[in-house]
């Protein structure tokens, strides 16, 4: 990676005093102001083993207020909008944004778009919110989306229409992958208008599969709701004679739900993720080493990923979703069938219980610290917004919040590393073998 790499786009150079003294009064020796020329390391390494060669010095900017602004915020409007799927803390996060804008910078006319990008689109007829303190004085308690969500593609002009219809100066989107390629798109259309409009977004979901956030909000949340499903079946898988708790996960392509769940207790004996390909047969397969495991304890957890071992669905074209996700193989009434058929197959009495939470773990209020995380994402990302950069999301990396060029987040899909810290403490906590035949 280069250092250019982490340059942030501005809509200009921003000439206006920032009224935050004038709104707070001055407080000597309180730091006000973030200087342009704070940033933090991207790579805490004093080497990358990737690209040994390259100094390190690679940065991002740091995120925080800074004395001048681009927007005249008595003028200023700006936009919210939720896509995707949902995670604990987006009304917690919507709801910061709203207050930060009006009390902290005197931002009184924002508004809120329905059920994402469709928001945007007139033919679908949902009505904009407008976005008070008093409005949102609740929100932050309730679970889901106050303001709605939704998958599948608009036509980028048709959105840009919108904000020169809304005569918006900013948009703030929250959303996962899908919602970062869009606010790109988004960017490019505005950028060939010549419009000064901002996009700054702040990265959702429970998948936490987004590159260079140290950890999604609402994350934490949805790993206490798995961790309670893990404990069902924990329960259950003890409560009766060769009894399997089968739990399965939220986690497309990245398995740090049930990783962390599995770790959040305990309990499980195998957890199966996305990113490490596993072996139903054989002497090394899941099937064998469930079978010792029942043999020898009487009672086993298994943990699985909802992308976990989609090789075995090659066959099915599954398609995909409104937004172009990969519908996946339900892994866990496949699992389900295959241990109960192995068992059976060997005359031993199994007691399988089989326990998915799906929505429950994302569509829950989030806990207080990611309450307290959201606050946080929603204040960087106004001091962001208001400062005149776009094209950005703002992130927590390395216990620091800085600004990611969203070009650069999209770059990749982030995984657990089977090579990784995260992945051998799940061994470690399993005590799972390498479920491979050579
Ligand atoms: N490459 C893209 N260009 C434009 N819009 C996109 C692109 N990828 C996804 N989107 C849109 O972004 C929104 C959110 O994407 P989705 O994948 O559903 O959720 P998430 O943002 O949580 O990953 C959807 O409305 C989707 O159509
Ligand atoms: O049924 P939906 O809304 O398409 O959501 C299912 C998917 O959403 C996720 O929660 C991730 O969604 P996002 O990428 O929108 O955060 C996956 O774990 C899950 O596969
Ligand atoms: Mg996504």
């Amino acid at each position: 990676m280069k250092p250019e790499d982490t340059k942030i786009q501005s809509l200009g150079p921003a000439k206006i005093q920032n009224p935050i003294i004038t709104r707070q009064g001055d407080s000597p020796g309180f730091r006000h102001f973030i200087d342009n020329n704070e940033f933090v390391r991207v790579n805490p390494f004093v080497m990358d083993t990737a690209d040994s060669c390259e100094p390190r010095e690679v940065t991002f900017e740091l995120a925080g207020p800074r004395s001048k602004i681009y927007f005249d915020p008595t003028k200023l409007k700006a936009a919210i909008v939720t896509c995707g799927g949902m995670c604990p803390g987006i009304n917690s996060l919507v709801r910061s944004i709203v207050l930060q804008l009006h009390h902290i910078y005197g931002v009184t006319n924002v508004v809120g778009i329905k059920f994402g990008l469709q928001g945007f689109i007139p033919k679908f007829g949902h009505d904009i919110v407008e976005l008070t303190p008093t409005l949102v004085e609740g929100i932050h308690g309730r679970g889901g989306s106050y303001l709605g969500m939704s998958r599948g593609s608009q036509s980028m002009e048709e959105i840009v229409d919108s904000l020169e219809r809304l005569n918006l100066g900013l948009l703030f989107m929250i959303g996962g992958d899908g919602t970062l390629r869009a606010s790109r798109a988004i960017v490019e259309e505005i950028t060939k208008r010549g419009l000064k409009t901002g996009v700054v977004s702040i990265p959702k979901t429970i998948d936490n599969d987004i590159c260079f956030v140290s950890k999604t909000f609402g994350f934490q949340t949805a790993v206490e709701e798995a961790a309670q499903a893990i404990l069902g079946a924990h329960n259950e898988a003890t409560g009766a004679p060769n009894g399997v708790g089968l739990v399965k996960l939220m986690g497309r392509m990245s398995g740090f739900v049930a990783a962390h769940a599995t770790l959040a207790l305990t309990e499980v004996n195998f957890c199966l993720i996305p990113e490490v390909e596993f072996d139903l047969e054989g002497e090394r397969g899941l099937l064998k080493h469930l079978e010792d495991r029942i043999r020898d304890r009487g009672h086993a957890v298994v943990v699985v990923a909802e992308g976990a071992g989609q090789n075995i669905f090659t066959e099915e074209d599954l398609g995909r979703d409104a937004s172009g996700n990969l519908r996946l193989g339900d892994i866990g009434t496949y699992l389900k069938k295959r241990i109960n058929q192995h068992f059976e197959g060997k005359n031993i009495e199994l007691n399988l219980k089989y326990i998915d939470p799906s929505y429950l773990i994302r569509s829950v209020p989030c806990n207080s610290n990611d309450r307290i995380y959201t606050g946080f994402l929603g204040h960087a990302a106004v001091h962001a917004a208001l400062t005149g950069k776009t094209g950005m999301m703002v992130s927590q990396w390395d216990n620091h919040f800085v600004h990611v060029p969203v070009e650069l987040a999209i770059k990749n899909r982030k995984k657990v590393d089977p090579e990784g810290s995260l992945w051998r403490s799940v061994r470690e906590a399993t005590g799972q073998p390498h479920m491979v035949n050579e």
